[in-house]
Formats: structure tokens, C-alpha cells, sequence
């Protein structure tokens, strides 16, 4: 009998030191076999297995998004289901499960697990949203990569005496920026847990102009003026009937140029932030939760997620996993803000 690996949801860079930390250390210290099932729970669902063995895993840890494939399926829909997901992993000869994936492949894990699969998780979340863990593996790489786009935005914004407003992920939680606005002394942090005022946004701007600075705002794909009732978007809805967020850089910059008369420009960052090789940190963190999935699976602990607690690797149940965001506390903004304007 096997462990099935699966990465689904969104993709970051890490998933693949993930996979191979549990199948190294599950064929070396455990005596196990893997096979990972294609594109998140689809692979699940239809019995898209490929083999997983260390010839297949060599190398992969320095390499972004994922070789499994991901997709946002929800394995209860269509011809989903437990007793077809059972079905499947009967035959194939599949035993349990390392789910690596946010908070929603958690809660259809947390389902199966219900429904009597054995199912351990590994959290994802290039947001840093997850509040059951410290840190996750992806946050650190778009932070560093977010960095170095803000370097290079402050250089062109300085030769042009212009107001550059960078726009980076953050769906409902504003880490990404606070962090990468912090690191590049950004002179505005906007993020979704602190509704602001464009009248303070023009104040920070010009005080930043009148130190004879080139102003940079950062945005959070789901900040909200306090004059918005919900994040900004353009762009439809994504496989699982969200809205799809970004622009909000774009409906701030001209605001910011008419209120002020600096010439202002907007930069999306998008899914740069979640491509390419994740940061030394990330593929540590990522081996050793992957390594501490397999622990999981051979001690039996199902319906759990590994977790970092400081710098030890635990594990939580999926349900005190899944009820709260990791929001950016009030005290960490205000720190932040002193450095505003
Ligand atoms: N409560 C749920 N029950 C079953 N499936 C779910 C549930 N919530 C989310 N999912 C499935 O898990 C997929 C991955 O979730 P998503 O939020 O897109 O990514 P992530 O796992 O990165 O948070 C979703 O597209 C959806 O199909
Ligand atoms: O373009 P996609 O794949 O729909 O994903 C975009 C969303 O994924 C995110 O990057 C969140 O990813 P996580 O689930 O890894 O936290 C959001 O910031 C963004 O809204
Ligand atoms: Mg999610």
C-alpha cells in the first residue's frame, strides 16, 4: 500500500521541496511507497495517479510551482464524492493521504476525513493567511521577490520624480505588503484589515514629496478605501466563484496624480510573486513539513495539519486550523506606520 500526494488550490514555490521531503524521508527512514495524484483533487477523483519515487523527486526542491499539477476541483462535486474517492485509492493501492494545499483544500480534506479517508495536511498560503501556523512556505519568496520589484520601482520613480504604487497579493490579509512595504521603506502600506481614507493617502504622498522623496504606496490586491464595500474586481470569478481581485493600483494611481499633480504610475505584481525558485527559507521549511507529514501519516494523525509554532514543527487538527485568519495585528500595522509619510 502507497501514500497519494496531492497539491491543490493555488500554486507557490516550495510545493516541490514539500514532495520530495516526505517521499525522501518516507522511503528512507519508513520503508514507504508514494504515487501523486494529478492537479489537486481531480487526480483524486478520476484516479490520475503518477509514480513518485526518488528518481522522479531528484532535484525538485529548488524548482517553483508544482510537478503534481494543481487545480481548484471540489472533490464532492460532479462524480466526486468519498465512496468514489475510497473506490479509487482501493484500487490503486493507495492507504492515505498528504494533502498539501490553503485553507479550502483543507476543508474538503477535513470532509473526507470525516467521511473516513486517512488524510494528513500540509498548509499553503503564499498570503500568510493560515493562523494555525506560524509561517507557511511561499510567504518569504513573494515577500523577497515583491522586495526587489519595490528597489526597482523606487529607482525609475526617483529619476522621474514620480509617485509608484505597487500592487501585490493579499486576497484578505495584508502580510505580503506589510513585509515587502516595510523592507523597501515604502511611504504607504495599504492592506485589507485597515480600511484608509484617500484623503490620508494623499497626506502620506506629499509628505513624502515635500521630504523630496518619490513616493511609493504599496497596495494589497484586497485593501479597501473606507468609501469601498468590498475589495476591488474587474476580472470575473475564479474556479470556485470568488471574485477574482486586482487592480485596485490602477483606481488609486490617477486619484493620487489629479489630487496632487505628481505624476503617478501603477505596477501589478501578480502571480510574479508566486513563480520561480522559492527563497533558501522557504525550501527548508517546506522539506521539513514535508518530512513531518510522513511522521503524520506513520503515527496515525489524521485529520491534522502540520504546523510551525516558533522554529518546532507541530501538528493541529484541521478544524482549529480552519476558523481564523491570520490577520495583521493592529500593533504590527501601527509599528509599520510609523514609517508612513
Ligand atoms: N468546504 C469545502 N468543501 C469541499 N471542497 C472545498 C471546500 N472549500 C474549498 N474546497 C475546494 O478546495 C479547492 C481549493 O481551495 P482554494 O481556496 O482555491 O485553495 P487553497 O487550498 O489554496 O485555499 C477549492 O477550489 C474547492 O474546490
Ligand atoms: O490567480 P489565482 O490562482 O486565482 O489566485 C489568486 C489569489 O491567490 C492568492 O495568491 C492567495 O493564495 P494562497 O491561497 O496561497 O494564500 C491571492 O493573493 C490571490 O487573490
Ligand atoms: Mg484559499
Amino acid at each position: 500500500m502507497s501514500i497519494g500526494i496531492l497539491t491543490s488550490g493555488g500554486d507557490c514555490p516550495g510545493l516541490n521541496a514539500v514532495i520530495r521531503g516526505a517521499v525522501l524521508k518516507g522511503i528512507q527512514i519508513y520503508d514507504k511507497e508514494f504515487v501523486g495524484f494529478k492537479d489537486g483533487w481531480r487526480g483524486v477523483v478520476e484516479g490520475d495517479v503518477v509514480p513518485l519515487e526518488r528518481k522522479d523527486i531528484q532535484g525538485i526542491a529548488k524548482q517553483g510551482g508544482t510537478i503534481l499539477g494543481t487545480s481548484r476541483t471540489n472533490p464532492f462535486e460532479g462524480d466526486g464524492g468519498p465512496d468514489r474517492i475510497k473506490e479509487n485509492m482501493d484500487r490503486l493501492g493507495v492507504e492515505s493521504l498528504i494533502a498539501i494545499g490553503g485553507e479550502g483544500t483543507l476543508a474538503a480534506a477535513k470532509r473526507l476525513t470525516d467521511a473516513g479517508i486517512k488524510i494528513v495536511g500540509v498548509p499553503k498560503t503564499v498570503d500568510n493567511d493560515l493562523s494555525a501556523t506560524d509561517y507557511t512556505f511561499g510567504f518569504d519568496t513573494a515577500v523577497q521577490i515583491a522586495t526587489d520589484a519595490m528597489d526597482r520601482l523606487r529607482t525609475t520613480g526617483d529619476s522621474h520624480g514620480r509617485c509608484m504604487v505597487a500592487e501585490v497579493m493579499g486576497r484578505h490579509v495584508g502580510w505580503i505588503a506589510l513585509h515587502s512595504g516595510m523592507a523597501s521603506g515604502a511611504h504607504a502600506i495599504l492592506i485589507p484589515e485597515q480600511k484608509t481614507s484617500m484623503d490620508q493617502i494623499i497626506r502620506w504622498v506629499e509628505s513624502a514629496r515635500a521630504r523630496g522623496r518619490a513616493p511609493l504606496v504599496v497596495v494589497a490586491e484586497g485593501f479597501k478605501l473606507d468609501t469601498m464595500d468590498d475589495a476591488h474586481s474587474e476580472r470575473g470569478l475564479d474556479a470556485f466563484g470568488r471574485p477574482r481581485l486586482g487592480g485596485i493600483g490602477d483606481v488609486l494611481a490617477p486619484e493620487i496624480e489629479a489630487r496632487t499633480g505628481i505624476e503617478t504610475r501603477a505596477t501589478t505584481l501578480g502571480h510574479i510573486q508566486r513563480g520561480g525558485t522559492p527563497t533558501a527559507y522557504d525550501r527548508v521549511l517546506a522539506t521539513r513539513y514535508g518530512m513531518a507529514a510522513v511522521d503524520s501519516v506513520v503515527h496515525n494523525h489524521w485529520g491534522r495539519m502540520v504546523s510551525l509554532r516558533g522554529t518546532s514543527i507541530t501538528h493541529v487538527a484541521f478544524e482549529d486550523a480552519l476558523g481564523t485568519l491570520n490577520v495583521v495585528p493592529q500593533s504590527r500595522y501601527d509599528e509599520a506606520a510609523i514609517l508612513f509619510g
